[in-house]
Order: structure tokens, then C-alpha cells, then sequence
């Protein structure tokens, strides 16, 4: 190959990974900040009983997602993405007791006034919630890793929903104390590191155009799971 040739690769290499990049981007339209549900909690209409359904239910999906990420490590052959991939793991489960973005959601359930027992027994999880976050962890066992990786760039768009949902809930519910509110802020710095990542893993292992699509379609899988929590929440807590 003559390096015009090269050259020429490389930059369709390039054009084609911003395709990429765009098509995966443009997945926000179905990201759930548009969900009704997360639009009342944002305008400050939820009550007391929805907020506290929404912790107690969105905790099964904080103590899955540990769990999502060792199936993609278990699945995931590149050493280079393993050692990176690991600091999801440590960043929910925290490295000691009392540590963590898991022990960080139990605050936030100890803020809206839930007891640690009621929401670790897992008793107010909706089926639907269930369906949905099971059906993520068993997505990341089964498909082939990039998809996996593909799926959690649902956190290119969680960022600006955190930030706004920290400024609604503070407004908003002044009964909620603040210091549970750690957690979304952890997670304004750490989901942007971690998209970034994903995004590079993605654009780096998914060259065919169906491998593309296919990454495609696990973004618009994880948005509608995402949605479909919502929708169960929604159902279980109407008030
Ligand atoms: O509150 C939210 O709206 C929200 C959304 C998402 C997301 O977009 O998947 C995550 C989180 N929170 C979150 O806290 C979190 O740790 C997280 C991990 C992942 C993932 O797919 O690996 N998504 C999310």
C-alpha cells in the first residue's frame, strides 16, 4: 500500500467513526429526561411517596450495574480495556465498606426517608423494574462485549439530566436533606469520564458497518429499558 493509500484509509477510518459518533449521539432523542415521570420530578410535582418509590426502585439498578460490568470484563478479551473497565466496579461497590456509589444511593435513600432495611429487601422493586435491569445484566452475559460496551452510552446523556435533577431536587423538595444528594454529584464526574472511554472502545471495535448498526441498536436497546423502568415507576407510584 502507498502511504497516499494509507492516508486515504485513515481518514475513512476517521469520517466513518464520526458517522459513528453521530448516529450514537443522536440516540438522546430517546433518552428518558424526557420521560414524563422525570419531567414532573424536574418541574417539582412528584410527592413525597413517588420520590421515595422512584430511590427504592432505581436502587435495583445501582446494585445490578456492578454486576452488568463484570459480565462485560468476563466477556471482554482486550487487557487494556479490562484494566480501565474495572474502575466502574470499584466506583459502585466502593473498595471498602461504607464506600461507593451503592452506599452513596443508600444515603440518598436515608435523605427521602426510607429505611436501609426496606430498601435493600428489595420490596418495593417494581416487576417491571426487575424486567428491565435483568434484562440489561443479561444482555451485557450474552451479547458480544463492544454491544455491551455500546449499551452504556446512555451516560453520554446523563450529565446534563443530574445536573438539572440536583437543582430541581434541592427547589423543589426542600425535605429532602442535601447531603443525600452526593451520589449525582459524584456521577457528574464520573459518567463523562466513563462515556468517554466507552465511546473510544466502541469506536475502536466496532469497524463494519453492521458491527456500527449493531452498537446502534444496543444504545437504542438500553434507551428504551431505561424507559420502561420509568414507565413501571410511573404505573406503581400514579401519586
Ligand atoms: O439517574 C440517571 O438518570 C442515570 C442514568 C444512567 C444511564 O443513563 O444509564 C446511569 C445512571 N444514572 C447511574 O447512576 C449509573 O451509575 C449508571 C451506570 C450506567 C451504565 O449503563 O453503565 N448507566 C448509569
Amino acid at each position: 500500500m502507498t502511504s497516499t493509500e494509507v492516508e486515504t484509509e485513515v481518514t475513512h477510518d476517521l469520517v466513518e467513526a464520526l458517522d459513528l459518533v453521530e448516529a450514537l449521539r443522536a440516540q438522546s432523542r430517546r433518552y428518558h429526561h424526557q420521560h414524563p415521570f422525570h419531567l414532573r420530578m424536574n418541574e417539582g410535582r412528584l410527592s413525597r411517596h413517588q420520590i421515595q418509590g422512584w430511590v427504592a426502585n432505581r436502587y435495583y439498578y445501582q446494585v445490578n450495574i456492578p454486576r452488568k460490568d463484570a459480565a462485560i470484563l468476563a466477556n471482554c478479551p482486550d487487557i487494556d480495556v479490562r484494566r480501565r473497565w474495572i474502575r466502574r466496579i470499584h466506583d459502585h461497590d466502593g473498595t471498602r465498606s461504607g464506600e461507593g456509589g451503592i452506599e452513596a444511593w443508600l444515603r440518598l435513600g436515608d435523605a427521602v426517608g426510607l429505611t436501609r432495611e426496606e430498601v435493600q429487601d428489595e420490596r418495593h422493586v417494581a416487576p417491571g423494574v426487575r424486567a428491565a435491569v435483568d434484562d440489561y445484566v443479561t444482555f451485557a452475559r450474552t451479547r458480544p462485549w463492544p454491544e455491551a460496551v455500546a449499551s452504556s452510552l446512555t451516560e453520554l446523556f446523563a450529565p446534563d439530566l443530574m445536573a438539572q435533577r440536583i437543582v430541581a431536587l434541592e427547589r423543589f423538595y426542600p425535605w429532602i436533606d442535601r447531603d443525600g444528594l452526593a451520589y449525582f454529584r459524584t456521577r457528574l464526574d464520573q459518567a463523562p469520564r466513563d462515556a468517554e472511554h466507552a465511546l473510544e472502545v466502541v469506536t475502536a471495535h466496532c469497524r463494519s458497518a453492521e458491527a456500527q448498526q449493531r452498537a446502534v441498536a444496543a444504545l437504542t436497546f438500553k434507551c428504551d429499558l431505561l424507559w420502561r423502568m420509568l414507565d413501571a415507576i410511573g404505573e406503581t407510584y400514579p401519586e
